[in-house]
């Protein structure tokens, strides 16, 4: 490296024995300059205090350059401070390479990276008296924007002294980086806790609604991916959280470290900052209480998981805020509860939040759907099977869903569609607490709690003889019903919360008023499954378009649309049931081109004659149907 920066002095027209120019700026341009360097320089100068704090009498001194090398502050002992006088190791002075050949700051510029020069590897001999180690000090963005120098005698040479100048640099850095971003999110990481908080945790910040914006030395190393690479992830796609899960988790009443796991697999904890405009909050995880070695290792969805209690499920619904109040009351309590509800509503959800609040919640919640297992392999999939209970190819034996949930929850969605025979089954373990695996004669003791889902009124499966009453009662200690998407009055809220939650760019689009119009009138037969599936590909349409509009909805949702206003009853006209339902002008428009569309099969010259509008307008009104095939 020397020899190299050696052949560059010499192109720049410098001879070993040439004495530059040392004049030193006047104190105005010097003024200048640091106001120029203003956010390097106000965090660089205490840092170079506690650095000459240690090397004070030492003949040496801390120097602080510009992105080109030229002093900004100096402070240095008295008696080395002359000798570098004389060699204009002073502020407003240059140290480029161009300038002064081969010298620890210009070479540290020229090769970006930490450099020592000592005694005649400087390519002027007038500096050959020196040794010099410098540290280049880069912005959020991987740009130098200084270098930090410890100079001094070159008999006072120290080994450590690179060492100490890298820490120093790097902890400008850490501090020019946390306060680069007002509105921001920063995450501290390390994969090892006792680093957080220190100079070699990883920073990395990111928008309110989770986009990436930067990310320390550090952070970029323990991320694996170069700035410009950083720049196409979210908060979500890097950590496979949704950026709301921070919130969430802050909001918990004594949050620790936070568990995440990178998109390279590595798991990684977290303290995070949430510095909005007002104030600054921490936020931290809950799980340092855990003991990690005995958990299985968290996949990014279980962490999530753990991240969403029943207060987070409550966003003004009247009708949800009773169901969440009533499980609360008996949550711990040995109660079973019993989640109706249409397919969508978030039944599984609702058991998770319910597990994450109970007792239990450092064990495992385990999720069986009784209807989408074949009949026959629900028994063994529940109860699991001893080595031998089957021929052929799974003669492993395995453990069952039930002992899978051992100390935790086991949560059985669509429990009417559990076989009658196995419902006794099933009867026994929660009675007398033991399970039986298939083939075996031994019974093992479990502990689970029970959740049970259905969307059958199961009432009626007794009166046909398809379920077992005393299972029923059995499990239907607290019974509580979601309502579908088209009955919650926050379905704006829901709207916003799923936006910066499930979509790939992390809530950067808002929604507009016509769509959330439609929204409120449309029936959801999916429920909530179905609004995120929609939102999700609406905010791929909308891309670099901050908010969802008409034209960024799927065409088989607006079919929809025009189907639910086809089937109204013919009794009263579409117009009056709409002013009835409280629609605007524009609604009524709109739906009564979707009808018109639908009635002339999508032909949009034929429904603008049926309009007596022109074609234009149709397409004005609804311009996906241009860019449709
Ligand atoms: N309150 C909510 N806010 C945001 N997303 C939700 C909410 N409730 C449910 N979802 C989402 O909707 C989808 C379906 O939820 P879930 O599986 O809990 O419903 P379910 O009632 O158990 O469905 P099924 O009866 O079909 O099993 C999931 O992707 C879930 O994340």
């Amino acid at each position: 490296m020397i020899a190299i920066s050696h052949r560059r002095s010499e192109q720049f027209g410098l001879t070993p024995d040439a004495r530059p120019d040392f004049g030193p700026m006047s104190g105005t341009d010097l003024s200048y300059l640091v106001e120029q360097n203003r956010l390097l320089y106000s965090h660089a100068v205490p840092a170079m205090e506690t650095l000459y704090q240690q090397i004070a009498n030492t003949h040496n001194m801390v120097l602080l350059t510009d992105a080109q090398g030229v002093i900004v502050h100096s402070l240095g002992d008295a008696d080395f401070l002359e000798k570098a006088n004389r060699v204009a190791l002073t502020p407003g002075v240059a140290w480029s390479e161009e300038s002064k050949g081969t010298n620890a700051i210009g070479t540290a510029i020229a090769e970006r990276a930490p450099t020592t020069v000592h005694a005649d590897q400087h390519f002027l001999s007038s500096n050959h008296f020196l040794t010099c180690s410098a540290a280049p000090i880069t912005d959020h963005r991987g740009n130098v924007v200084g270098v930090l120098d410890v100079s001094g005698d070159r008999r006072s040479f120290h080994k450590h002294t690179m060492a100490l100048v890298r820490m120093s640099a790097l902890m400008i850095e850490n501090q020019m980086f946390a306060a680069t971003f007002e509105n921001a999110i920063t995450l501290h990481f390390h994969t090892r806790p006792e680093f957080i908080g220190t100079l070699m945790e990883g920073i990395a910040s990111f928008s309110p609604g989770g986009r990436f914006l930067a990310a320390n030395r550090n952070g970029l190393f323990q991320l694996g991916l170069s700035f410009p690479a950083l720049q196409a992830h979210t908060f979500s796609s890097l950590f496979g959280l949704p950026v709301s899960a921070l919130y969430d988790h802050y909001r918990t009443a004594a949050p620790g470290l936070l568990d995440l796991c990178m998109h390279n697999g590595v798991r990684v904890r977290a303290r995070a900052e949430l510095r909005l405009t007002n104030g600054v909050h921490v936020l931290t995880g809950a799980f340092d209480d855990v003991p990690q070695a005995s958990l299985p290792q968290p996949s990014a969805k279980t962490a999530t998981r753990r991240l969403s209690g029943l207060r987070y499920l409550n966003t003004g619904d009247p009708q949800l805020e009773q169901v969440i109040e009533k499980v609360n009351r008996v949550l711990g309590r040995d109660v079973p509860i019993m989640i109706m509800g249409e397919t969508g509503t978030g039944k599984e959800l609702l058991a998770q939040a319910i597990h994450n609040d109970s007792p239990r919640a450092q064990g495992p919640f385990v999720a069986v759907n009784c209807a989408s297992i074949p009949e026959t392999l629900i028994e063994s999939e529940l109860f699991g099977y001893e080595d031998g209970a089957f021929t052929g190819a799974r003669k492993k034996g395995a453990i069952g869903k039930i002992l899978q949930a051992n100390g935790g929850t086991l949560f059985l969605d669509e429990i009417g569609d559990m076989p009658y025979a196995l419902q006794a089954r099933l009867l026994r373990v929660l009675q007398e607490r033991m399970v039986t695996p298939l083939g075996s004669g031994k019974s093992i003791a479990v502990n689970v709690e029970v959740i049970c889902a259905t969307n059958h009124n199961l009432r009626r499966r007794i009166a046909e003889g398809l379920f077992r009453e005393d299972l029923y009662y059995r499990l239907n200690g607290l019974v509580v019903k979601l309502p579908p998407l088209r009955e919650r009055t926050d379905l704006e809220i829901v709207v916003r919360k799923i936006l910066s939650a499930e979509t790939e760019t992390g809530g950067t689009h808002t929604i507009s008023d016509e769509v959330l119009r439609l929204f409120k009138r449309h029936k959801w037969p999916g429920n909530f499954r179905q609004l995120t599936n929609l939102l999700r590909t609406a905010a791929i349409m909308a891309g670099d378009d901050e908010e969802i509009c008409l034209r960024h909805m799927p065409d088989d949702f607006l079919d929809d649309i025009a189907e639910t206003s086809e089937a109204a009853p013919a009794s009263a006209p579409a117009a009056q049931q709409m002013v009835a339902a409280g629609a605007n002008l524009e609604e009524m428009e709109l739906a009564a081109i979707l009808k018109a569309l639908e009635a002339n099969g999508g032909n949009v010259s034929a429904t603008a004659r049926a309009l007596g509008v022109s074609r234009n307008t149709i397409y004005r009104k609804l311009p996906h149907l241009k860019t449709s095939p």
